[in-house]
């Protein structure tokens, strides 16, 4: 199942920007005068291979698990709260459910190894295994484990797509995984640790150090290669994450726009991309995560977010947020007045 949509990823198709960019510069505003949602708007058009590139209505796919290493003492939040949150996102109660109405978004959640039994409508069970090991003491789970939370990934999005989605936000929810996160980054980076952990859900400054030296003291333990990121996956873990890796992968697959979230989802992104570096072309960035570790994660992968609200909430609500960026620039494509069309003179180059 990866490996068919490892091939199945086409690199996005530069040759239409030229085509937008002509449009562009016929619509009736100075030439280049919207900025970046221009480049957003070819962006958007090399993806879904059209020069009229849609994206509603967004899917939003909620990822829920929990991790082993939370013994640590790694979060400001006990490891129940993960079972919490999917039941107050099957209420609808969520920071993310708010949002997702707001953008119309199709919405679901998806149990991949939350420890305690969640049940409730719009979430899905396809539970890999309760929760990681943790990753501090021994690998965070099986290579098997690690390609079977991919594949709820590839699942999740292939029923978003059947339901019309034309654009995917991945979120995720799982106390602690800032930690396993962080750990991935500084594997992936070769940045210490120290550099990159940040207080996730509000951890005291003075626990900065101990998460630290926990993802450094892991990292020795585990013997980490940073060419093989299936194995990274596995012995950091993150089961969320990984099947954050399979969603990314499949909507690039059937060349869907995706709209990263914050930290956690862009060093997802950053596996992936390791796995399929054609998927770059698929990610646009929604906002900058307050979390230090996302600025080297975005550097490594050469992004420039839309927003930067200070937030560090995760769920996806930071994509969500920016998702009307993304509905701007194809209407701007489709619905603006071209010069010619309103009678309005187009400007030349002054005498
Ligand atoms: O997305 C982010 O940038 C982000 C930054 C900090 C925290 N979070 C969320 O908070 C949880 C992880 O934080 P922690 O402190 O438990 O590692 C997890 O459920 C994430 O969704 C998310
Ligand atoms: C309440 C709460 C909500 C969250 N949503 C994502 N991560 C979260 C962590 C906590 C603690």
């Amino acid at each position: 199942m990866l490996d068919d949509t490892l091939a199945a990823i086409v690199p996005v198709d530069d040759a239409l920007a030229t085509a937008v960019q002509a449009r562009l510069d016929n619509l009736t505003k100075p030439p280049g005068s919207l900025g970046r949602l221009e480049a957003l708007a070819k962006s958007l058009a090399g993806m879904s291979g059209s020069v009229g590139p849609a994206v509603s209505p967004p899917g939003v796919i909620v990822f829920a698990a929990d991790h082993g290493v939370a013994e640590e003492g790694v979060s400001a939040f006990p490891q129940e709260v993960t079972a919490q949150m999917v039941a107050n996102f099957a209420a609808g109660g969520a920071a993310i459910n708010v949002f997702a109405r707001q953008i119309g978004a199709w919405l679901e959640v998806v149990d991949v190894g939350v420890k305690s039994a969640v049940a409730g409508d719009g979430v899905v069970i396809d539970k890999v295994r309760p929760g990681t090991a943790n990753f501090a003491r021994e690998d965070a789970m099986r290579l098997a484990e690690a390609e079977r939370a991919i594949e709820v990934g590839i699942r999740a999005v292939a029923r978003s797509h059947a339901a019309g989605c034309r654009c995917l936000i991945v979120g995720e929810m799982g106390i602690a995984n800032t930690t396993p996160s962080s750990a991935l980054l500084a594997a992936l980076s070769g940045q210490p640790a120290s550099r990159l952990v940040g207080q996730g859900t509000g951890i005291a400054p003075e626990r900065l150090a101990h998460k630290a030296e926990v993802i450094e003291g892991a990292l020795a333990a585990r013997g980490v290669d940073p060419s093989r990121p299936l194995e990274l996956l596995a012995k950091l873990g993150g089961l969320e994450i990984a099947a954050m890796v399979g969603a990314y992968l499949s909507a690039a697959a059937r060349r869907m726009p995706i709209l990263v979230d914050g930290f956690i989802a862009t060093v997802a992104a950053l596996v992936a991309c390791r796995l399929a570096p054609a998927l770059r072309g698929y990610l646009i960035f929604g906002h900058r995560s307050c979390e230090p570790g996302h600025d080297v994660a975005l550097e490594l992968l050469d992004a420039e977010p839309l927003l930067d609200l200070q937030l560090r909430l995760g769920e996806g609500t930071g994509a969500a947020l920016a998702f009307p960026l993304l509905e701007a620039a194809c209407r701007m494509l489709s619905e603006m007045a071209t010069f010619d069309s309103a009678g309005v003179a187009p400007g030349g180059k002054a005498e």
